[in-house]
């Protein structure tokens, strides 16, 4: 099982490119299973995720290819047959966003079979929002042995009204709706970009949908998409952690490829903590110089474009760094605190009650061995390390490789003291 080995201590200077977002190029992966045509997506981070998403895909017949050419960020999916429109538990188990290809399955093929997900780290994680809209669809839901199986024989329009606001759902039933008979009015939608680049794809490919990105979801079904071209937005996770790796070190870091309109609530954040930024159209210098500078300022998770769930480990880790104290509230997941025994033990001072953490500091981080329990708490350990004294030890980095690309070669070439131990990332 991989490690991190980090030294703390270096100021992070110069450029640092962000990749793709893993949390769009799921759903869009997802989205070519509405066609018989191929769709080509590009921008396409290299992460476990994808390459788990491409065996998903593969396994109920999909032809898909990850990088080609000299193209290695593009993919290439041809869903001609799905002869297997199965989800299995095997695959199913390493990865959350799996549930994406209920809506499209059962929406392409009339029928679908998904493991159910389990728990994981951060919580419970149901799919009851997904199930109760494919039945207002007309889906007939059963489950059996740990799957669900949707059949129908065509999706119909329906009104639905999210009970929560749902990242996923609001995905999954997108795609169902494009494919149903008539139209289909979604309320309480999610805003993320995610689901606005996920829109974006679907009306490439031909379908008809009025606004995504807002509250409310209009689509009119139609009977078939077709095949289509189309690049993944920068990972806005991606650039907040580094942006935090520029301020937490004292450097001088130009976060560049990214989406400063998708980073409103986390650049104004850093801001009240006094982190010195220049927001460009597509990048970020973070110019704190003295990491000495920074204040305490309370964060509570929300939707976007509230401060996102995504971010609140790493901005955790900013905070004991941070002269005063914080309270950081998560509002999305209810066991999103994983991180908080980690960073204690290395010596920070954070104490927790019901879904607020509390951080006292500033306090000097000690080096540790540590353990990355989920994708977002092992980049708050690795933030953590930059600033520590000596070297620190992460263990299960498997985790971190689910969502970031080349982490530590795009860390180490700005200057951070990081290195892999054990059997390299896609070489096992
Ligand atoms: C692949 C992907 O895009 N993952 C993101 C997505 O996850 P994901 O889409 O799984 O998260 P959701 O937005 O669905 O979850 C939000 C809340 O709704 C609850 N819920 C959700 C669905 C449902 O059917 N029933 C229900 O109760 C969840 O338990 C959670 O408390 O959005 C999260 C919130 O921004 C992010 O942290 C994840 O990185
Ligand atoms: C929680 C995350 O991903 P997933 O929903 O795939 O678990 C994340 O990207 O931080």
């Amino acid at each position: 099982m991989d490690k991190f080995v980090v030294r703390g201590g270096n100021p992070l200077l110069g450029t640092i490119k962000v990749s793709g977002a893993k949390n769009s190029a799921l759903p869009c992966m997802a989205a070519a299973i509405l066609t018989e045509d191929e769709v080509i997506l590009e921008n396409i981070p290299q992460v476990r995720d994808i390459e788990t998403e491409r065996k998903l895909l593969a396994s109920m017949g999909a032809e898909v290819e990850l990088g080609y050419g000299r193209a290695q960020h593009r993919t290439r999916i041809r869903c001609a047959v799905l002869s297997d429109p199965v989800a299995k538990y095997e695959i199913v188990k390493t990865m959350r966003a799996s549930s994406l290809v209920l809506g499209p399955l059962v929406a392409r093929t009339g029928i679908a079979r998904v493991a159910m997900p389990g728990g994981c780290a951060i919580g419970g994680r149901p799919i009851d929002l997904h199930i109760k809209g494919l039945e207002a669809m007309g889906a007939t839901i059963t489950q059996e042995h740990g799957y669900l199986e949707a059949r129908t024989d065509r999706l119909k329009g329906a009104h639905i009204v999210f009970d929560k606001i749902t990242v996923t759902g609001t995905e999954d039933l997108l795609m169902a709706a494009t494919l149903a008979e008539g139209e289909t009015v979604f309320e309480n939608c999610a805003r993320e970009p995610e689901v606005t680049d996920l829109a974006a794809l679907l009306t490439a490919m031909g379908a008809k949908i009025e606004g995504a990105g807002t509250g409310t979801i209009h689509v009119q079904g139609v009977s078939k998409l077709h095949g289509a071209r189309h690049r993944i937005n920068p990972d806005r996770i991606e650039a907040g952690t580094f942006l935090i790796a520029g301020a937490i070190t004292g450097g001088d870091l130009n976060v560049d490829c990214c989406e400063p309109k998708h980073l409103g609530a986390v650049i104004s954040k850093l801001e009240q903590c006094g982190v010195k930024l220049d927001v460009g159209t597509d990048n970020i210098r973070v110019r704190s110089g003295d990491a000495a500078g920074l204040k305490a300022s309370d964060i509570s998770t929300e939707e976007y474009p509230g401060f996102p769930t995504d971010m609140q480990a790493q901005f955790m880790a900013l905070a004991t760094q941070a002269e005063g104290t914080t309270t950081v509230t998560e509002n999305i997941f209810e066991n999103r605190f994983m991180h908080v025994q980690e960073l204690i033990r290395m010596g920070a001072n954070i104490t927790v009650a019901g879904r607020t953490a509390t951080v006292r500091g500033k306090t000097p981080l000690q080096s540790a061995a540590v353990m990355c329990s989920d994708l977002r708490a092992s980049a708050s350990l690795v933030l953590a390390a930059l600033v520590a004294d000596g070297e620190t030890i992460l263990d299960r980095v498997y985790h971190l490789d689910r969502g970031y690309e080349h982490f530590e070669e795009k860390l180490r070439g700005v200057g951070a003291q990081i290195r892999r131990m054990g059997d390299v990332f896609g070489k096992k």
